[in-house]
Formats: C-alpha cells, structure tokens, sequence
C-alpha cells in the first residue's frame, strides 16, 4: 500500500530529527535520491550523462536547498549544470555546494528574465525547487513569471522536487502557474497532494526516495491500494462456497430512457463474481437485462421482499419513476450495504450511514454538496477533490467515492484512499455503471465478514471505503487492460474483470 501525508505530517515527523541536528544528513539522502532519479531519467532516455545539460529552479528554502545539492552531484558527474535563484536568498550551504563543483549561477531578476527563461527551456533536464512542503500559496513575482513562460515554452524533461511547486501538498490543490512534471521526487513519503487531482495531474510519476523518517511517520493522511493489497483482500471463494455465501445482490436500476445502464450495472456485478444477481425494475428493462444476461432473476418486487446481502441502486434511473426511486430509497434504508450511483444521489436523504457508497463524478459531488448547503460548483470540485469528498463523506455520514482520472474515497470515519490505475480512454458513457456493478459484487460478497478486513489491518468499521478503493482499483485496471492504448468501451470494462481477478 502506498501511504500518503500531508505536508504537515512530514514536517512534525521531520522535527525530532531537525532537533536532533541531523536535517543536513535527511537533506544530503533527499538530494541524492533526486540526483539518481535524474540520472535514471536520462539513461533510460538513452542519453549520455556526460554533457547533457540541467536546470535546476532554486526557491530561497530548503525544497530549493534539496535541488541545489541534487545539482551539485549531477555536476560532479559531468553534466552542465544551471541554477535559476528565483528568490534573493538561496539555501547557503546547498549554492555553496553547487558553486564549487562548478555550476553556473544566475540570480533571477526582472531583467535576465527571458534569457533565463531560453537557459531552461532549452536544457535537457528542469528541476522545479522553488517550493515544497514549506509553501504558503503558489508561486509569486519573478518565479511565477519564470514558470508561466516556461510552461509556454514546453521545456525537456521536468522533474519536481518533493512537490510541483504551487501544488498544496495537503490538498492537491493547484494555483496557477505550476510546471507540469514528468517524474515528481517526494521525500521520506508521498504527499497527499501527489495522489489527488488536480495535484496528481502535475506531479506525473510519483517516486518516493526513503530518507530515514519512515518509521516515525504517523497515521497516513491518503492510501493506495496496489496490486498486492488486492490480492490479500480480494480472497477466492471456499471450497464449499455456494451461490448464497457468495453474495447475492440486489439491483435498482435503468429506465425506459436508460435501460443500458442497468445491463451495464449487472454485467460489472457478474464479471466481479457476485454469487447471483436479482435485478428489480421495469418490465421492459428487466427483459433487455434477461436478454444481455441470462444469469439474472429479474422481478418487479419491493426491497423489503427480496433477500439479497448488498444493493445497487440508481444507475441509469429516471427522476420521474417514483417506483424505482422508492425502490434506491428503501434499499438505502435498509441497512444493508448499498452503493448509490447517479439517479439514487438527488433522491436519498441528506444524512446516510458508512455503509452507502455514493459514487458521484464531480458534476453530482457539485450538485450534492450545494443540496448540503455547500456552495461549490463543478470546476470547484475539480479544482479541490480531496478536499471535496472529504466534505461529501463528513455531511453525508456516507462513504463518499469521486470519480475521475484519480478516484477518491471517503469515509465518514475519516480514512481516506486514492486509486489511479486507470486510462483516460475510460472516460465513455457507462463505464461508471460497470464500476458500480463492481463495488456492488464486492459488497454483497465481502461486506459482512468483519473478520476478513480485521485480519487484514483493516479497521472493520472502515471496510466500506476500502471495498469501495478495492473496486475503483478493479476497474480501473480492467479499463487500462481492455483498453490496452485505445479505445474501449464499458462492456469490454466489465469483460476484462474476470481476467484482473484471475490474476489477482
Ligand atoms: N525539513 C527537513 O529536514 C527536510 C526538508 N526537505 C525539503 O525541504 C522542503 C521544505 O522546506 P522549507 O520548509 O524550507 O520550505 P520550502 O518549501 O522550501 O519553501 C518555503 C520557503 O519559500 C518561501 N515561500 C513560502 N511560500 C512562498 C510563495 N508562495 N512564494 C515564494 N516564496 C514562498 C518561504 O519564505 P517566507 O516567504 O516564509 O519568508 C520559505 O523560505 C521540503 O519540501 C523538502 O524538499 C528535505 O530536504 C528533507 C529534509
Ligand atoms: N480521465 C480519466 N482517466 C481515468 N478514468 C476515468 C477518466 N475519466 C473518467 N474515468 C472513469 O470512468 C468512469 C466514468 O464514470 P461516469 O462519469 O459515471 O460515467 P457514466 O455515467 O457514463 O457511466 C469512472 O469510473 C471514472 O473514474
Ligand atoms: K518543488
């Protein structure tokens, strides 16, 4: 699992050792692990060390410390190396470090701008230190300006120190200008803001370089499940498994306008290896359902009268099949685990309980929040996801899933997790509904058995929202694989399920 801190968090955890006096020593391992990243970077570009040209960005503090030793090292190893002081102040020791291995200095002002500018954008490698964990608000005045241009100018490979500077480190929360990196190096951890967009978005691939704080660090702020994680939670039916002790599910969902998102829905579950899936709806949708999937019993029955161990409610529903939406309401109320997609998220009540998964895009979460009194639009909730469905899932009492290039998952009980193995190509109508069947698969099937989370270290009152993480990871792998670079569509989503499991 990857853990993930806000900036805070690394700082408290960093303290005992500044107090110790050994921060020049985490900042000598910081810089070299940098340095290494650089070098890699370019020996799997192919390129000659020897010769080729860095950049590095240096803020007055000591992310721009971190850049300035990095590039004294790659100095040493024969690369022309340029450092950018975008601040008065430089970090002492690390300048003084970079001057005597014989790096060329320039002190960012007003006037050396656009020649400052051309020197990086026409170098080989660009390492953004202006700011890191220590930042208070994006970049200002020269540097602002500096990376504003930069960004135009499309520069070679840009490499962030710790954080892209300008992206919240807490949040992922972005202000403008911030240089889009290639590879982010994070240090001791990654930071929360790494792991949510639209942070995630410039930060690139995530590197961690391991400093010696790692066993003070506390709580993760954010997780990841990785493919390890999924296979210890993701257990293979027993051997004298039957359908029933598989989990049965039960599905609200499609309309008459709709009538695909409820086969979506059902595929998705049955891909994910629900034990049986009854499906209740309209009698036209119910016969589509039949036909695309033999497997389903479909009724025209109530909640209450229908035994299952997990409800799927809402996707594909209509606002004026009061039928169906009674139907998502009941089953929310019913207190078995519930995941409530699209059409259900108008229809519940405000306050729910952990284990409802609501799955909103940010346009839902948007309309969601504002219904709670929370004023924020679309492009607010892009611009602040984690900050976003931390909100939903405090105000709701549910478990709150966001999704998007990063899904994010929020529980009531404050654990909070980040999935991203997914492709833009998963961006096709229906694909949502396929995740839903997923999540409802893994709820009618693992949500009761408290004892499989507790031996996993997983606090059985959070399990909602790490089934909810769990899913997420499962199709978006299932999109990347089916996807394999090109188009997909959301039943090839659900097709390549079975296949992720297996190898799971
Ligand atoms: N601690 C450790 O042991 C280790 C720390 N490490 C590294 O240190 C980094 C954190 O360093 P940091 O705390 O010095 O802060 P940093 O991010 O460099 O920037 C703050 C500086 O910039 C200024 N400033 C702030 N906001 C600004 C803005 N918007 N626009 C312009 N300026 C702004 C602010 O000055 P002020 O304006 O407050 O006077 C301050 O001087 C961390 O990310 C990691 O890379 C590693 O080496 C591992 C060991
Ligand atoms: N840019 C992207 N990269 C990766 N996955 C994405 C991206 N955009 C959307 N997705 C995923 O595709 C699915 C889209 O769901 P949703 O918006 O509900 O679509 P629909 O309602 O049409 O099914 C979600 O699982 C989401 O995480
Ligand atoms: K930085």
């Amino acid at each position: 699992m990857i853990s993930a801190y806000t900036g805070t968090q690394i700082r408290e955890t960093e303290k005992s050792f500044l107090d110790n006096g050994v921060g020049a020593v985490l900042m000598q391992r910081a810089a070299y692990g940098l340095a290494n990243a650089v070098v890699r970077e370019l020996r799997g570009g192919r390129q000659r060390l020897y010769g080729a040209s860095v950049t590095v960005l240096a803020g007055k503090g000591n992310n721009g410390g971190d850049g300035l030793f990095a590039a004294a090292m790659l100095a040493r190893r024969g690369l022309r190396t340029t450092a950018v002081l975008t601040a008065g102040d430089a970090h002492p020791e690390g300048l003084a470090a970079f001057k005597k291995a014989g790096g060329r200095v320039v002190r960012l002002t007003p006037e050396n701008m656009a020649e400052a500018t051309a020197a990086a954008a026409a170098s080989g490698v660009v390492i953004d230190a202006v700011l890191g964990t220590g930042a208070q608000g994006g970049l200002r005045g020269p540097a602002a300006e500096l990376v504003e241009a930069l960004g135009r100018a499309r520069p070679g490979l840009v490499v962030a120190c710790d954080i892209p500077s300008g992206v919240d480190a807490d949040t992922g929360e972005a202000h403008a200008p911030v240089l889009r990196a290639e590879l982010t190096v994070t240090f001791g951890a990654a930071k929360a803001g790494l792991l949510a967009d639209p942070g995630a978005d410039f930060a690139g691939r995530v590197q961690v370089v391991p400093i010696g704080i790692e066993a003070g660090l506390p709580w993760p702020a954010l997780c990841r499940f990785e493919a390890g994680d999924l296979s210890a939670l993701l257990a293979r039916p027993e051997r004298r498994a039957h359908k029933y002790s598989r989990g049965v599910l039960g599905v609200v969902a499609g309309s008459s306008a709709y009538p695909g998102a409820a086969v979506l829905a059902c595929k998705g579950a049955l891909a994910a290896g629900a034990g049986m899936v009854r499906y209740l709806g309209p009698p036209d949708v119910a016969d589509l359902v039949r036909q695309a999937c033999p497997e389903i019993v479909c009724s025209a029955g109530t909640v209450a009268g229908t035994h299952v161990q997990a409800w799927l409610v809402g996707s594909g529903l209509d606002d004026s099949d009061e039928q169906q939406l009674q139907r998502a309401r009941d089953a929310a109320d019913s207190g078995l685990p519930t995941i409530a997609d699209a059409g259900a998220l108008p229809a519940l009540p405000d306050v729910l309980a952990p284990q409802v998964i609501l799955t909103p895009h940010a346009g839902e979460l948007a309309s969601l929040l504002q219904r709670l009194g929370v004023g924020l639009d679309r492009a607010a909730v892009e611009a602040s996801t984690l900050s976003a469905v931390r909100r939903a899932a405090g105000l709701t009492e549910a478990t709150v899933l966001l999704k998007g290039a990063t899904t994010l998952v929020a529980s009531p009980f404050q654990d909070f997790y980040s999935q991203a193995e997914g492709t833009p190509w998963m961006a096709t109508a229906g694909s949502g509904d396929v995740l839903a069947g997923v999540i409802g698969a893994l709820l009618a099937r693992l949500g009761a058995d408290v004892g499989h989370f507790a031996e996993r270290g997983i606090d059985p009152d959070a399990r909602w929202g790490a089934i909810a993480a769990m899913a997420a990871s499962v199709h978006g792998r299932a999109g990347s694989l089916a996807s394999a670079g090109g188009p997909v569509t959301a039943s090839a989503i659900s097709d390549a399920v079975p296949e992720v499991l297996r190898t799971m």
